[in-house]
C-alpha cells in the first residue's frame, strides 16, 4: 500500500516534470552558476565550534501540511524571514513543495532577498534538477530523506550539493536510515520524529536514536516543537539545532519565541557537560 510519503513523491515528481518543460537543467545550470556563491550552513549550525554549547535554530516557513492542514497564511515570507534572522535563526528553512504545503520558489527567492542567513531549500529530493534549481534560487542547504531515496541517490546528490557549495541535511527516522546516513558520509543529519510514512510524531524517537549519530556530525531534531519544554528534552538528549515550523508560524512573535528556545537549548546544553 502507498505511504503518504510515496504520495507526496507522486506529486512532486510530476509538478517536477512540468518545471522541467519550462526551464530545461541547462537554464538552470546557468543561472546556478551565476548565483552568488553559497553560505555554509555548516558553520551557521555549529559544526566548526569544538564545543557547540548553543543549540541552534532552523526555522521554517510553512503554510500548511498533510497532517494539520492550514497552519499560517503567510502572505509576505520575506517578513516571516526578517522576523527569524532578528530572533537569532541560524538557518531558515522554506517549504517549497506546492501541492500538500502551498509553498513555492518564488518563496524561496523572496526569502533569499529579504536575509543574509542561510537557507534550506526544503522539498522531496528526487532528482538533481532540483538540486540545481535550488542552487540557483539561493539555496545553500537541501534535504535529502532517507526513506525517499537510494545509497546511489544518497551518495550521487550528496556530491552533486557538494560540487554546487551547498550542504545536506541527511534526514533520517530509523537505525538503518542512520547507518546509511553515516555510510553516505552525511555530516548534518537529522532525526525526523515525525514518520512521513503515517505522520504519527513520537517525540521519544529521537532520544532513542540521536546517540547512534557519530560526534563529528551536527545532529538536529527535526518536528514536534510545542514549546520551551520539548526544546529542553531535545538539548537534552543530544540535538545540536532543531527544527521547527508551527510552533513559530502560528506564534504571534516568531522573533521572541527563537530567542526563548535558544535560551532554553543553551540552559539544556550546559547542564548535559
Ligand atoms: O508536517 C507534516 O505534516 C509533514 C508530512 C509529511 C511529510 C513532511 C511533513 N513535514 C515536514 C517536516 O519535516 C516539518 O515541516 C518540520 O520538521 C517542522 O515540523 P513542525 O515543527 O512539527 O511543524
Amino acid at each position: 500500500m502507498a505511504t503518504v510519503l510515496d504520495d507526496i513523491n507522486a506529486g512532486v515528481r510530476e509538478d517536477m516534470e512540468a518545471r522541467k518543460r519550462l526551464v530545461s537543467l541547462a537554464e538552470l545550470k546557468d543561472l546556478a552558476q551565476a548565483a552568488a556563491p553559497a553560505r555554509d550552513a555548516w558553520a551557521a549550525l555549529g559544526g566548526t565550534s569544538p564545543t557547540r554549547e548553543q543549540l541552534k535554530v532552523i526555522a521554517e516557513i510553512k503554510r500548511r501540511s498533510p497532517s494539520k492542514g492550514d497552519l499560517a497564511s503567510i502572505g509576505d515570507p520575506a517578513s516571516l524571514a526578517r522576523q527569524y534572522a532578528d530572533g537569532g535563526a541560524s538557518v531558515i528553512s522554506v517549504l517549497t513543495e506546492q501541492r500538500r504545503f502551498s509553498g513555492s520558489l518564488a518563496d524561496l527567492d523572496a526569502v533569499r532577498a529579504a536575509v543574509d542567513v542561510p537557507l534550506l531549500r526544503k522539498d522531496f529530493t528526487l532528482d538533481e534538477y532540483q538540486i540545481w534549481e535550488a542552487r540557483a534560487h539561493g539555496a545553500d542547504l537541501i534535504l535529502l530523506i532517507v526513506a525517499a531515496l537510494s545509497d546511489t541517490q544518497l551518495s550521487d546528490f550528496s556530491a552533486l550539493s557538494r560540487e554546487l557549495g551547498m550542504n545536506v541535511l541527511v534526514e533520517t527516522h530509523t537505525e538503518d536510515e542512520i547507518e546509511r546516513a553515516v555510510a553516505a558520509n552525511a555530516r548534518i543529519i537529522g532525526v525526523n520524529v515525525r514518520n512521513l510514512k503515517t505522520l504519527d510524531v513520537d517525540r521519544s524517537v529521537f532520544a532513542s536514536l540521536a546517540g547512534l549519530i557519530p560526534a563529528e556530525a551536527v545532529v538536529v531534531a527535526e518536528s514536534g516543537v510545542r514549546d520551551a519544554d520539548d526544546v529542553t528534552h531535545y538539548a537534552a538528549s543530544g540535538a545540536n539545532a532543531i527544527l521547527v515550523g508551527e510552533a513559530l508560524v502560528s506564534h504571534a512573535t516568531p522573533r521572541e519565541r527563537i530567542a526563548e528556545f535558544t535560551a532554553a537549548g543553551a540552559a539544556a546544553i550546559a547542564a548535559r557537560s
